[in-house]
This record gives structure tokens, C-alpha cells and sequence, in this order.
């Protein structure tokens, strides 16, 4: 069997037994003669000495004797913590089919089950008890550099609510996502969850949760402890990426704020999905032949994510030489309570900023004074409506084919995970608007066919964002994620839309794609990067030699011995 020669050798200090529990080196039965030779391992593997796609081939045969989401999800979990080559060889070779496996949707029934299907140790849970030895746990995880964290407090899955502890799944899948589409090395990833208590009552009344059993820790005391989180990262890893994700909206933007200018973050939920929304759109209207600055657009769920794909699209119609003002009025919030209007109390400070004058929308009110979505799509007929409430099929068949009646092609967004939270199904949307309408949604579905045609619905996830742009940040080096490096991904992703061969071709490219897409935006977001001043200034050819050395490919290395 010839060695990898490509790259050179890893230097290991494990043997024996202990180099097979370790999923970043093992190979399994990839081994070869000489390092089953000098590593001890003779005898504790089957004769034959298989390729990764050898051993790929058997996974994939395992995996499809599996018939539920649940065991194929826990499965491919299991190859991950046993040999991590292998788990992203695979993910890899069977991306289309393995994402929804690994992510939305399954992620969410795993992170519902997280204590349940528990198994083995990934990444790292910080308790609120052991605030001040926090930089000790950090050493705990890994002696090697950590480049990319994602952290979450588990407070806001998906659409699901507060899920504790659990809601470490969601790092796992955003890291995951990180190596196989954007190629950073897992050896550089770290999942991290923030243990602050859960308010779900479920969960802490499940004898098998795995959390820590009290309500969650609030206000000052929460806010100090993430800045000792925070602090203990800096003083660790000074230059690392860190995503937050899936905090719930009153501590999301705050957590963003405080931070930005203190280290390389950002919020996916926020800024991520405002770019893979914006690049969506962008595309839709190259399709319409039309300017992003002529939509009407209105958002339902005016949280985290629906008022940080505004703000974003507003920077960008301005770049397309609107008014922040002129932006602004083409922006529709509608909230539980109705359009968000500026006579409303109890607004957070993003809402305000999106809020509708509310003597300019009097008109509009129904007998309660509120004014609910039918309200909005009959005064303001938008031309695009983006579902990020969490709430399934809070899109109705009358709302609908109004905004069809109203506007020709209307652009439809059910971007709630997972996908049982979806505000419409494509299928519906197709039907109700005789297939004019142009959908995406957040979790995937199967393309639908409608009076003969088959029409491709994209995934409109931040996963189609966050790889490249870490990519990006990493090549290039940069300091901070700055909102240009947003808009570059976003007009990336655009200029990435498929060619029209038909109607109902897809708006995104193919998830076989990705791995490729993520380079595209790492060399805007890089280049954008060094224009911003955040970065060191390189070369193009100079960023490419980055990009390609830190691009991780899931192939084996060759190993020799070293002591610890
Ligand atoms: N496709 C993608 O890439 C992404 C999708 N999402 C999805 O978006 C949803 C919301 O996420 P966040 O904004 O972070 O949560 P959030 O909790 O900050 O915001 C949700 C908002 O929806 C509002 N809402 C609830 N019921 C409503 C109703 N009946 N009518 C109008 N508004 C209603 C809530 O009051 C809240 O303001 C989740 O399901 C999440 O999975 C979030 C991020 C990325
Ligand atoms: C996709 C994502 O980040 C979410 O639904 O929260
Ligand atoms: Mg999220």
C-alpha cells in the first residue's frame, strides 16, 4: 500500500491501543504494515490494509442498512468520534445526502435527544460554577491551536426553544459544516457550550439530562460570565474565529455588541443568515431582472434573524445608492403583536430602528389597533416575504396569493428551522401562486413538481456563508469580521447562482458545490478584509497560496514516531 506522499509526515507520540481512540489520527484498518510495525498495533486490526475508500465503501453500506434519521445521525456521530478522516471522507463523497443528516433537520431532534443518545466526549461544556477556572478547562480541551469556536448557551435551537445542554449538538453540526464545506482541519475546531442552567421544564425534569438541573443564570451574573469566557478565549487563542450561535433574542445582539470590537466574531444567526438571505435575494432579482433596491420586502419574526438580514439589505440597497432612509422604507417587520410600528412599547433597540412611523401606517390598523401580516401585504404589497418566526405554516394560502395577485414572481423565504417549523411548504407556495413564486427555504426540501415542471428549492442556510468566510478570515489573517466582508460573501454567493436553463432551476449552487463556493468567498471576504484594514495586505497570489495551504482535504497522512 503506498503511503500518502503528497504531504509531508505527522510526527505521533501515541501507539498501541491509544492511538486507535484517538478520532483525529486513527486510521483503522488503513494503517499501514510499517506503522502497524512501529506504532504497536499489529494484531489489533484485520489483515487487510484498506484505502479511505475502501473503508468508505463499508460506512456507507453500515449507514445504509440504517433506516432511521435518528440511527443514521447517530451513526455518522459515531464514525466522527472514532476516525474523523474517515467521517469527513465520507461527508464529503455524500454531502447532499448527509447534510440533512448532520444537520438541519436531524440536528434538531438530536439536540432534543443530545442526553439521550449521548455516547462519547466532543468539544467542551464551561458550567457557570466553574467560572473562574476557565482558562484551566480550555486546556483541557486540545495542547494544539484552536482557529475556529462555535459556542452556544443552548437557549434558542432552531426554532425549538431552549434545549440546555443539548444544544451542543448545534456546534458540533456548524464545525462539522466548517471542515467538510469550508476546509478547515478539525484538529482547529472546537465545540463549546456555555452550561448557565435551563429553563426548559422537560428537559430538567428527564432523569437522563445531562445539564446542570437549575434555572438559567440571568441578567449581570450572565453577563459576567461570558466576559470571563470571553476574556480566558482571548488570552488563549488571541486570533481565533469565534461564531456564536443560537443564543435567544435578549442576548444575541447584546453578546454581539459588547464584542465585535474586542475580538474576530461574529453572530450566524444574525450576520450569517443576512448574508446567505441577501445573496439569495440578489440572485432572485438578477432573475427578475430586477435591482434589490426596487423590492418591498417584509419579514415575519422580527428577532435576531429577521432584524439582522434587514439591516444587512438595507447597507446593501444603500450600496446600490438608496438612503439609509430611502432603505429603510422599503422594510416591512411584522412581529407577534403585528407590524412593528414606532408607537409600539417595549421594543428592543434593533426593532426601533426597523419600526414603522406609526401615523404613515394609521390606515392600516384592524379593529384590535394592531396590523397583522394581511394587513401589511394589502398597504405595502411586498414583492418578498422572509419567514424567520419559528411558528410552522404562519403563511397562509390567502396571504399568499394576494402578494401573487399583487407583484408578478413574488419571492418567498420560509427560512424557520427545522424544517416542521417551516412557515410554508414549498409544495403549497408552488401550488398556491400556479408556480410564479420563488422559493427557498432554511431546511431542505425535495424539489416539487408542479403541472409537469420540476422546481428546485435551495437552502437558504448560513451554511452556504460561515465556511467561506471563515476560510477567508483565516487565509487572510483578519482581526475582526467587518460588515463589507459580509456584503462581499453575499454578492459571492449571487454571482455563484446557477445559469437559468429552466423554469424552476434552482436559485443556489448544488450542495455539491459548496466546497468550491467556500473558496470563491474566502478569496472576497479575504480581499475585502485587507480593504477594510483588518487584515495583513497580501498579494492575490499570495492569498491563494493561503487559502490553499490552510484547506484541509480529508486524506490520510503518514505517520512517524515521536515520544510525548
Ligand atoms: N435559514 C437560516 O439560515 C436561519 C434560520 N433561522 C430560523 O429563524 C427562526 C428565528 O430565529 P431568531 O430570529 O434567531 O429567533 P428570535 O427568537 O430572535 O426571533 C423570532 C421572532 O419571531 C417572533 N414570532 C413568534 N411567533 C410569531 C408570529 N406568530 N408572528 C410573527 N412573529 C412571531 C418572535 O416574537 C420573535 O421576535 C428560527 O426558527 C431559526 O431556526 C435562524 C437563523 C438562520
Ligand atoms: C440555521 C441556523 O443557524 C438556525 O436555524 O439557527
Ligand atoms: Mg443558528
Amino acid at each position: 500500500m503506498p503511503e500518502a506522499e503528497s504531504k509531508r509526515p505527522l510526527y505521533i507520540p501515541y501507539a498501541g491501543p491509544v492511538l486507535l481512540e484517538v478520532p483525529l489520527l486513527n486510521k483503522g484498518s488503513a494503517f499501514t504494515a510499517r506503522e502497524r510495525r512501529e506504532f504497536n498495533l499489529e494484531g489489533l486490526l484485520p489483515h487487510c490494509i484498506e484505502t479511505i475508500e475502501e473503508q468508505r465503501d463499508r460506512a456507507y453500506l453500515q449507514f445504509s442498512e440504517l433506516t432511521s434519521r435518528m440511527e443514521k445521525h447517530i451513526y455518522l456521530r459515531s464514525i466522527q468520534d472514532t476516525n474523523e478522516t474517515l467521517y469527513y471522507s465520507l461527508l464529503t463523497h455524500y454531502l447532499e445526502e448527509m447534510l440533512p443528516l448532520i444537520y438541519t433537520p436531524t440536528v434538531g431532534e438530536a439536540c432534543q435527544k443530545f442526553s439521550q443518545i449521548y455516547r462519547r466526549k466532543r468539544g467542551l461544556f464551561i458550567n457557570y460554577e466553574d467560572r473562574d477556572k476557565i482558562d484551566r478547562i480550555l486546556r483541557n480541551a486540545t495542547r494544539k491551536r484552536v482557529s475556529v469556536i462555535v459556542v452556544t448557551d443552548g437557549e434558542r435551537i432552531l426554532g425549538l426553544g431552549d434545549q440546555g445542554i443539548g444544544g451542543m449538538g448545534i456546534p458540533i453540526g456548524k464545525l462539522a459544516i466548517y471542515s467538510a464545506c469550508g476546509g478547515i482541519s478539525p484538529a482547529n475546531t472546537l465545540p463549546i457550550t456555555l452550561d448557565v442552567g435551563c429553563d426548559n421544564e422537560r428537559l430538567i425534569n428527564d432523569p437522563m439530562y445531562m445539564g446542570k438541573r437549575s434555572p438559567r443564570i440571568r441578567g449581570e451574573a450572565y453577563f459576567e460570565f461570558v466576559d470571563k469566557f470571553i476574556k480566558a478565549i482571548k488570552d488563549l487563542w488571541p486570533n481565533v474565529l469565534l461564531q456564536f450561535e443560537d443564543f435567544a433574542q435578549p442576548n444575541a445582539m447584546p453578546l454581539l455588541k459588547r464584542y465585535r470590537d474586542e475580538l474576530c466574531c461574529f453572530n450566524d444567526d444574525i450576520q450569517g443568515t443576512a448574508a446567505v438571505t441577501a445573496g439569495t435575494l440578489l440572485a432572485a432579482c438578477q432573475r427578475k431582472g430586477q435591482a434589490l433596491a426596487e423590492q418591498r420586502i417584509c419579514f415575519v419574526g422580527a428577532g435576531s434573524a429577521g432584524c439582522g438580514i434587514a439591516e444587512h439589505l438595507v447597507a446593501h440597497m444603500q450600496a446600490e445608492g438608496l438612503s439609509a432612509e430611502e432603505a429603510k422604507s422599503r422594510i416591512f417587520m411584522v412581529d407577534k403583536d403585528g407590524l412593528l410600528s414606532t408607537d409600539m412599547t417595549g421594543l428592543r433597540d434593533f426593532q426601533e430602528e426597523l419600526a414603522r412611523d406609526s401615523a404613515e401606517v394609521s390606515e392600516w390598523r384592524d379593529d384590535s389597533g394592531k396590523i397583522p401580516l394581511m394587513k401589511v401585504i394589502e398597504h405595502a404589497k411586498p414583492t418578498v416575504l422572509v419567514g424567520v418566526s419559528g411558528q410552522f405554516g404562519l403563511f397562509k394560502e390567502s396571504q399568499i396569493r394576494l402578494m401573487a395577485k399583487q407583484v408578478s414572481r413574488p419571492i418567498i423565504l420560509p427560512l424557520s428551522n427545522p424544517t416542521t417549523l417551516a412557515e410554508a411548504t414549498p409544495q403549497d407556495v408552488i401550488e398556491w401562486t400556479q408556480g410564479e413564486a420563488i422559493v427557498a427555504t432554511g431546511s431542505p426540501f425535495a424539489p416539487v413538481a408542479y403541472k409537469g415542471r420540476t422546481y428546485h428549492v435551495s437552502q437558504c442556510n448560513n451554511s452556504y456563508i460561515f465556511p467561506g468566510i471563515g476560510l477567508g478570515v483565516l487565509a487572510s489573517k483578519a482581526k475582526r469580521v467587518t460588515e463589507g466582508m459580509l456584503i462581499a460573501a453575499s454578492r459571492t454567493l449571487a454571482d455563484s447562482s446557477p445559469e437559468v436553463t429552466s423554469v424552476g432551476a434552482p436559485l443556489l449552487p448544488a450542495l455539491d458545490e459548496i466546497r468550491n463556493l467556500s473558496r470563491l468567498i474566502a478569496r472576497r471576504v479575504a480581499k475585502q478584509a485587507m480593504q477594510d484594514g483588518v487584515a495583513r495586505e497580501r498579494t492575490d497570489l499570495a492569498l491563494e497560496k493561503a487559502i490553499d495551504k490552510v484547506y484541509w482535504e480529508p486524506q490520510y497522512r503518514s505517520y512517524q514516531r515521536t515520544s510525548l
